[in-house]
């Protein structure tokens, strides 16, 4: 009949999922809506994991710490205009951390933007995006869509990774072509991260300054988390003998309690060491750019830099031997040129581990508080007890006190489990992070979260239980932002804009959505409560009471902060 002899036909919303799952991506972080309802149906009829969230920043979030988890692009999809934009500071997130993600939205049609003629969700989102993210495309013909989706998935993770934004009007998802045309359009994408090993010149000079060196130091930032060679690292690292600073998402690279570990004589390594080794870690403000008091006398130290970008040699100081190339080959080729020989001076080991001993020996009494209300060194020193006893738990962490105390406090023991606001200090992630840690590692998540940052993003506490995610959110509850005993100066009915409402009981909007919801006043509590989360692995959200009056002003930057100097606050 006239059926069977008709050529089969596909359509764009077709083309986009095969284009995805022929490329290995497989869950899509959304919002649904006009014009990709239907996409997203599709999606998941074909097996695909579509977790739907209740703001695309979250949804956006989540794609973004997919990607550097799986060193795959996590795929973001969105609405146009309001729900682009929504996606936006989760894709620019992206980019500034090097996370591989692409933000597909749908968007309005060109002939009627470029007119400016007032179509539904108008707006010329590929021009937004552009400045904000690594690379932006459109696609306006279904032939294309293999090439632009492949276009976007080399420009997410090759190279330096970054956000990638991916443009779809929504005339392109309804176009057919023949089936078998379809088919020859897909493009699976050919070896993206090709190994870029350094120049032999560029190796032996960064030798001939580690073997020079009297105190060495080795710093990891989350480049080297991310690049999963965490053998050679390792290897790298017990081999030389040199101690070594993990960054904060960089932590359980090797853990936190090895013998070589810095992190708690950070001071001293930062201003005694004479030769620096920064592998995926840049020069930028969290490490006060490689100069200043924090790093000792001016010109006091040579550094070497690990890192694939090649502009970002010399970003903040001279770096007297870069390596540029991907974190796996450099140290590969580095681990066999110290073969048989590189020890770093037994005095500076031995002053390093002195200091080490000396500051984890004076934090250890204020883990064991037991106030209550607790202050935050109580409660972390439970938390910090449930990870040793944890090791493969995913952790997420944000706030000021509640984000930089944990960082010293909340030993890690693996790679790439430790989520947190990256580099630009950016609130919000959390829950976002906490899905997409579930989702992806299939382990349960502890999210230890200020009151306040949890507010940015807290209604995908619904998100959580839908999926009944193994997700255990600890909320600082210090009735503030930073704290809660800021008052209005004029003694006016507002309260200080720094503060929340008193005594408020989080634990309550997750029992709204059928999770299980705790409230504790001390440390004891907590530890049991957290255990029983993660034994029974239902979404759990637990009201942790802090003292109000526990807190600094944002945490260890508040030098950051600029004052006034004619009118005291
Ligand atoms: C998107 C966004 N908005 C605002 C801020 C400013 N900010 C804000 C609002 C913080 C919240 C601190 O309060 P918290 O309750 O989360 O933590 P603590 O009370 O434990 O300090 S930390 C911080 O830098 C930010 N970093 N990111
Ligand atoms: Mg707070």
């Amino acid at each position: 009949s006239v059926v069977e002899d008709a050529p089969a036909l596909t359509d764009g919303f077709q083309l986009v999922i095969d284009a995805l799952k022929l490329n290995d991506i497989n869950n899509l972080y959304v919002v649904p809506g006009i014009p990709i309802s239907d996409l997203l149906r599709m999606a998941q009829a074909e097996g695909m994991r579509v977790v739907s969230f209740r703001h695309e920043q979250n949804a956006g979030n989540a794609a973004a710490i997919a990607g550097f988890m799986t060193k795959k692009p996590g795929v973001c999809m969105t609405v146009s205009a309001p729900g682009f934009l929504n996606g936006l500071t989760a894709l620019a997130n992206a980019t500034t951390n090097c996370f591989p993600m692409i933000l597909i939205s749908g968007s309005s049609e060109r002939e009627i933007v470029d007119l400016q003629q007032g179509d539904y969700e108008e707006m010329d989102q590929l021009a937004i995006a552009k400045p904000l993210c690594k690379a932006a495309f459109r696609i306006l013909h279904a032939q294309d869509i293999g090439i632009g989706v492949a276009r976007a998935i080399r420009a997410a993770v090759s190279g330096r990774p970054g956000g990638v934004y991916l443009d779809l009007p929504a005339k392109l998802f309804s176009q057919v072509m023949d089936a078998a045309e379809g088919a020859k359009s897909l493009v699976k994408v050919v070896d993206p991260t090709p190994a870029q090993y350094p120049s032999a010149d560029a190796v032996n000079r960064a030798l001939d300054l580690l073997k020079g060196a009297k105190r060495p130091l080795v710093i990891f930032g989350k480049g080297a988390a991310y690049a999963q060679a965490d053998e050679t690292i390792r290897s790298f690292v017990e081999k030389s003998g040199i101690p070594f600073l993990q960054m904060s998402m960089a932590k359980g690279l090797l853990p936190d309690t090895h013998p070589q570990s810095a992190g708690a004589a950070r001071s001293l390594v930062l201003q005694e060491a004479d030769v620096v080794m920064l592998v995926g870690a840049r020069l930028n403000w969290l490490l006060s750019h490689g100069k200043g008091k924090t790093w000792g006398k001016p010109g006091s130290k040579k550094f070497i830099q690990v890192d694939i970008e090649p502009r970002e040699m010399d970003s903040n100081v001279e770096i007297h031997a870069p390596l540029v190339g991907d974190i796996a080959s450099v140290m590969e080729v580095l681990l066999k040129g110290i073969e048989g020989g590189l020890t770093p001076p037994a005095d500076w080991m031995a002053t390093v581990a002195a200091k080490r001993e000396q500051n984890v020996a004076k934090m250890a009494p204020k883990l064991m508080s037991n106030a209550s209300p607790m202050n935050f060194h109580g409660a972390l020193g439970a938390l910090r007890r449930v990870i040793k006893e944890r090791p493969d738990a995913m952790l997420v962490n944000e706030g000021a006190n509640t984000l930089d105390l944990a960082r010293g406090i909340i030993d890690m023991y693996e790679p790439r489990k430790r989520l947190d606001v990256g580099t630009w200090g950016v609130m919000g992630v959390g829950m976002g992070y906490a899905v997409a840690a579930a989702v992806e590692s299939g382990k349960p998540v502890l999210a230890v979260e200020g009151d306040s940052a949890f507010g940015f993003s807290g209604m995908e506490v619904e998100t959580i239980c839908r999926y009944n995610l193994p997700v255990c959110i600890v909320i600082f509850n210090n009735n503030g932002i930073y704290r809660g005993t800021d008052v209005n100066p004029t003694g006016g009915n507002d309260p200080s804009p720094m503060v929340f409402v008193p005594g408020s009981r989080y634990d309550k909007m997750m029992e709204a959505f059928g999770g299980v919801g705790v409230h504790v006043t001390n440390p004891d509590e907590l530890y049991r409560a957290v255990n029983e989360a993660m034994d029974s692995g239902r979404p759990t959200l637990i009201n942790a009471v802090i003292d109000p009056a526990a807190g600094t002003e944002s945490g260890n930057i508040g030098s950051l902060n600029p004052t006034s100097s004619v009118r005291k606050m």
